[in-house]
């Protein structure tokens, strides 16, 4: 076999692997584990770099958890549908202002409490009776002091627990925030909107951390608010896949990690070569254990993977001939508990389709994944008939399954209570030539956010460059051309921000 062939990422027979070195002069190979935004962000650099890079993607589609549905003749997003922080520096501005796509704005707050203003959120109670829009406001206000007494409660507590024995602790101090009847159900609701964004259940969150992933505190996080983004998330993960040598359904089960080379097997037996890989598996694959390295990884490792936790949420969306639903972003339900609270995003609102879209999250997600598809679909369709008993039926209808799809099992990384600080540096940290991009390893706390998994994948592309320059020598003995910006950048046109 030529040895040229052999360093070119393709296929090779494993055994002969361990004794391959890249000759000189020949273009550095990476690898990169998973097609999702993070993946297709490292993939592109490198490859505007004039790496030599493949993608090796286990799905038959790009996008990972970003995925826009067309089957509703209109873009629905079933994973990711907001960029938080719309503003300019959103690393994804560029690439949504250059590919002209409209942002509805649903929030200019940058709390992550208030993704929706609360004034275009319409509750019901178990009756189908509307609450007073007075006592939402109320209640929210009281959530807000709520929640402004945990910070104290965290700091007389050097342990950590969960924000919703902080809330107790703070009930038990202040009676006179407790709530009784109905406004006591609306707490729970936003309590549901809480545990909605950390994609788990309060008795989960970390008291320590929540407020800093939130953003209520912290100063490097993006202004702007919270954007729908309309035409869907798919055409930013097209854009940025083009021309990518990218192979969908190769699903990767080893990695084993020598001096000079990496190899990467995928299911089926197949091997690939590089100089480096750069792997952006979801943080619920990694817990899975569902892939092998060679050698084993250290402990610091494979703690950080263990103490980082993983939420679910799932969406069901409906499709609906006609509009019988208040034009408001919100239509929540209050309840005695959290779990049992619930809410629709009215699509209509921002696109001018008739759907509904009910999201779940944490325990109650993935119970909702144990029902089959109509029975999920006619389950939220009681929730929608208490509020509107003329409700027609869906025209169609589309469940997510995060929480057991075998490519994400879960939605995104969360704090949980006792999280050592180190965690996440852990978990970016490479292991010689295998670098780690992904959502979860983002930097300034912008886990499970598209932006986040985006800049997490250029970091990783970075560092891995710098790697491999410094193994192989400087950029001018290798034949690299002079880095292409991606046209897209380029763009001044500005964000094209909606509010019907
Ligand atoms: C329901 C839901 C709603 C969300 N809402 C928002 C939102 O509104 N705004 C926001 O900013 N973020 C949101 N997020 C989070 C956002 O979608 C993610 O943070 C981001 O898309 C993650 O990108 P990634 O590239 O890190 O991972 P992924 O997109 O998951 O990409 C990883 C890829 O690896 C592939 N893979 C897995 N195993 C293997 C294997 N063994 N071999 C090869 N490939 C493999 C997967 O198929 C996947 O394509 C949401 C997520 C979910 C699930």
């Amino acid at each position: 076999m030529d040895p040229k062939e052999l360093c070119s990422t393709d296929m090779i027979d494993g055994t002969v692997a361990a004794h391959i070195k890249r000759p000189c002069n020949s273009l550095p190979t990476v690898i990169v584990i998973g097609a999702g935004i993070s993946g297709i962000a490292a993939a592109r650099s490198l490859y505007d770099a004039s790496f030599k890079v493949i993608v090796l993607e286990s799905r038959d589609r790009v996008g990972g958890r970003i995925y826009t549905d067309y089957s509703f003749g209109c873009p629905v997003d079933m994973g990711a549908s907001w960029l938080h922080g719309v503003c300019n520096e959103n690393p994804l501005a560029p690439l949504i202002r250059g590919l002209g796509l409209t942002l509805y704005r649903t929030s200019s707050d940058n709390s992550v409490l208030y993704d929706h203003d609360l004034e275009s959120c319409m509750l019901f109670d178990m009756d189908g009776h509307q609450v007073p829009q007075q006592m939402v406001m109320e209640v929210g206000d009281t959530f807000k002091r709520i929640l402004a007494e945990t910070v104290k409660v965290r700091e007389e507590h050097p342990d950590d627990m969960s924000i919703l024995q902080a809330i107790s602790v703070v009930l038990n101090r202040h009676p006179e925030l407790k709530q009784q009847g109905l406004a006591h159900e609306v707490l729970q609701w936003y309590i549901c909107r809480m545990e909605a964004w950390f994609a788990t259940d309060a008795d989960m969150i970390s008291l320590k951390t929540w407020d800093q992933a939130s953003a209520i505190i912290l100063e490097h996080v993006l202004t702007g608010g919270h954007g729908l983004v309309v035409q869907g998330y798919d055409p930013v993960v097209k854009a940025l896949a083009t021309d990518l040598d990218i192979r969908l359904n190769h699903r990767v089960t080893k990695i084993s990690n020598g001096y000079n080379m990496v190899m990467v097997t995928v299911e089926g037996g197949r091997n690939f070569v590089a100089d480096a890989v750069i792997l952006t598996v979801p943080i619920g694959i990694l817990k899975a254990n569902s892939i092998e390295f060679t050698p084993k990884w250290p402990e610091w490792k494979t703690t950080a993977i263990k103490d980082i936790g993983v939420g679910n949420e799932n969406k069901v969306a409906l499709r609906f001939d006609r509009v019988f639903w208040p034009n408001v972003e919100v239509l929540g339900m209050v309840a005695p508990t959290s779990y049992a609270c619930g809410y629709f995003l009215n699509l209509h609102k921002a696109t001018g389709h008739p759907i509904l879209v009910y999201m779940a999250a944490g325990r109650f997600a993935y119970d909702l994944e144990k029902l089959s598809d109509e029975s999920a679909a006619n389950f939220v369709m009681q929730k929608l008939k208490n509020m509107f008993p003329h409700a027609s039926r869906p025209v169609q209808y589309l469940v997510s399954h995060w929480g057991t799809d075998p490519n994400s099992l879960g939605c995104y990384a969360c704090d949980l209570v006792g999280k050592p600080d180190d965690v996440y540096e852990r978990l970016r940290a490479p292991l010689g030539n295998v670098f780690f991009g992904g959502e979860a390893v983002s930097m300034d706390d912008h886990q499970g956010s598209v932006h986040g998994a985006y800049s997490a994948g250029v970091m990783a592309a970075e560092n891995c460059q710098r790697h491999l320059l410094q193994k192989h020598g400087h950029r001018e003995n290798l034949p690299l051309v002079p880095a292409v910006r991606h046209e897209m950048f380029e763009t001044t046109i500005p964000l094209q921000i909606s509010r019907m």
